[in-house]
């Protein structure tokens, strides 16, 4: 817990999760990977009130913090997917409320950390930092259009919601909910909104804070798999803990080598937060609380993270 507080004393930042149904899964793995980098932030767990006792428990027991939410329920829609799955995204919402926290790093629970990113709570307040996403031809794929009659023009450049940065603030969670509720649902929910809503204040960063796997068979040209630092199993099929096979692209090497890398870092118990807890107290009493950013910053564990064939 030292660790935890140190950073909540030096500057209330902190990362955030969404959670429900199988997802406690990866929310453990990522978890364990935000404690494998060194990471110095809490992992603050958004969680619906259908989330069982014994789920929360586990969290609990993994050093989480769980932080409950109201679902938000957006209008009505004529689209193919359930209210369920509306439901589930747009309560993403909700953290804009965490106002105290300063700062949040909102990652997917389908995301793994394999490099520390703390310094990225650094980047300059009044943005929301997310990585770019290739809508177009995403879109295309699946033959959905941008909603212009619902969402106007297309955003000049289009996110992935799946790993966040930005501020808590309490007139725009409120601005949030209440354009949420003017605005028809479109087939990627809370992302498609959010690149809407923060057309004029989104920066982009680097791919290696969020890859989308899709970007392997996308754009292989723009991905060089030591550098990445955060990957997002978004792919149908890739989600670790229900890994398939059969689904398109899921037979690619690399695939299975991040699959495997996400398997290693939920199966190793010395990363449970006990163990690693009653480690670092034995090797280093009195600096427990001290993880700096600096000493994982070298992009080491990267290095590994390329498939050996490759
Ligand atoms: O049953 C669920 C479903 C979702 N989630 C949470 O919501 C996040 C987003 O859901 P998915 O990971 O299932 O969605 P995708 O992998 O398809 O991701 C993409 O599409 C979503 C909406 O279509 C979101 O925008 C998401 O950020 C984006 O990366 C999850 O990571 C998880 O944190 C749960 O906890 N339980
Ligand atoms: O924007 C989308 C989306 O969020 C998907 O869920 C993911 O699988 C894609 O590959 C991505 O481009």
């Amino acid at each position: 817990m030292a660790a935890m507080n140190m950073a909540l004393e030096k500057k209330i930042e902190t990362d955030v999760t969404l959670n429900a149904n199988d997802y406690w899964m990866g929310v453990v793995g990522l978890a364990k990977g935000l404690r494998k980098v060194k990471s110095v932030y809490p992992l603050v767990v958004a969680c619906l009130p259908d989330v069982p006792e014994e789920h929360r428990q586990i969290l609990v027991a993994q050093g989480c913090i769980i932080r409950e939410i109201e679902p938000v329920i957006p209008p009505e829609n004529l689209i193919g997917y359930s209210m369920a799955y509306f439901v589930l995204n747009y309560s993403k919402l909700r953290i804009w409320e965490f106002v105290e926290y300063e700062k949040v790093m909102y990652l997917d629970g389908d995301i793994q950390v394999f490099g520390n990113i703390d310094h990225l709570f650094d980047t300059p307040s009044g943005y929301l930092y997310a990585v770019k996403d290739c809508f177009a031809k995403f879109h295309v794929t699946r033959k959905v259009t941008w909603p212009v009659e619902t969402l106007g023009s297309p955003p000049p450049t289009y996110f992935n919601a799946g790993m966040l940065l930005f501020e808590p603030n309490l007139v725009v969670y409120e601005d949030l909910l209440r354009v949420v509720q003017i605005t028809t649902p479109t087939y990627f929910a809370e992302q498609d909104f959010l690149n809407m809503y923060f057309r004029d204040t989104y920066k982009p960063i680097p791919s290696t804070y969020n890859l989308v796997l899709a970007m392997l068979w996308r754009h292989p040209e723009h991905v060089d798999l030591n550098q990445i630092r955060v990957v997002h199993y978004c792919a149908n099929g890739s989600k670790p803990w229900k890994y398939d096979e059969t689904e398109e692209h899921m037979e690619r090497e690399d695939i299975k080598m991040l699959v495997k890398k996400w398997w290693d870092i939920y199966e190793d118990p010395s990363l449970d937060y006990k163990n690693f807890m009653e480690t670092e107290s034995k090797l280093n009493p009195i600096t427990t609380a001290v993880l700096t950013t600096k000493e994982s910053d070298d992009g080491d564990v990267l290095t590994s993270l390329a498939p050996s064939a490759a």
